[in-house]
């Protein structure tokens, strides 16, 4: 999916967080959205996931070069960022069957081979609310990395994961994102390791 664009502004109150943004995130291809805390990296993010209205401008989206409805293009799109809720009454087992039952499960994974690959083969059959934050935000990353999407949005997606969740989740940058477009929001740079296309939310104050 290619998303683009066009003079997109977001104010909050009366307050103008972005202006006038013109980009285009091409399908296939990795971006990292940079800036200091309280820039607007997240509201672009939920932005171009449709999770956000904006003041002005326009968001297009477009999949093999059909032109796809706002309304429509949460079934495309990916998205894991901190402040998201999972399911904490479920087990792990029982969240993921849930989760997939929506969308669908990359080719060639299930849910036993997923949670191998998150590392939490021990608490398949612990409930969420008993994980620590770090479990959760590997629970977070999988449904979004595992779900056969086009698009993968990802806020600040090392938080409150350990040095091997961080090996973890570059791991699956590498595994997981062939032909699909990937956004970063962060201000890690572990986070964007290996992405080159930056756009920077300063310069667009
Ligand atoms: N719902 C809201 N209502 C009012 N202001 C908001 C709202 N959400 C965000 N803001 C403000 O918009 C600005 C950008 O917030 P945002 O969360 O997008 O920044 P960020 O770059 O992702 O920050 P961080 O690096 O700390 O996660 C901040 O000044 C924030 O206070």
């Amino acid at each position: 999916m290619t998303i683009s664009l066009n003079q997109v502004s977001k104010r909050y109150q009366s307050h103008w967080i972005l202006k006038g943004i013109d980009y285009t995130f091409e399908a296939g291809m990795q971006y990292a959205i940079l800036g200091a805390n309280g820039s607007g990296k997240s509201t672009l993010l939920r932005a171009v996931a449709g999770m956000q209205d904006i003041n002005k401008g326009k968001i297009d989206y477009t999949l093999n070069g059909k032109p796809v409805k706002p309304e429509h293009v949460y079934r495309h799109i990916s998205y894991c960022a901190p402040g998201m809720d999972l399911v904490e009454e479920l087990t792990l087992e029982e969240f993921l069957k849930f989760h997939f039952s929506f969308k669908a499960i990359r080719k060639g994974y299930g849910i036993d081979s997923m949670i191998d690959e998150m590392g939490l083969q021990q608490a398949a059959g612990k409930f969420i609310h008993e994980f620590s934050s770090g479990m959760k935000q590997r629970v977070k990353l999988a449904q979004a990395f595992f779900s056969d999407t086009p698009v993968l949005l990802l806020d600040e997606p090392c938080s409150n994961l350990d040095l091997a969740g961080v090996e973890m989740y570059l791991q699956w940058l590498r595994d997981h994102t062939a032909g699909r477009l990937v956004i970063v929001a962060s201000n890690d740079e572990r986070e964007y390791d290996g992405i080159s296309r930056l756009l920077q939310v300063t310069d667009y104050k």
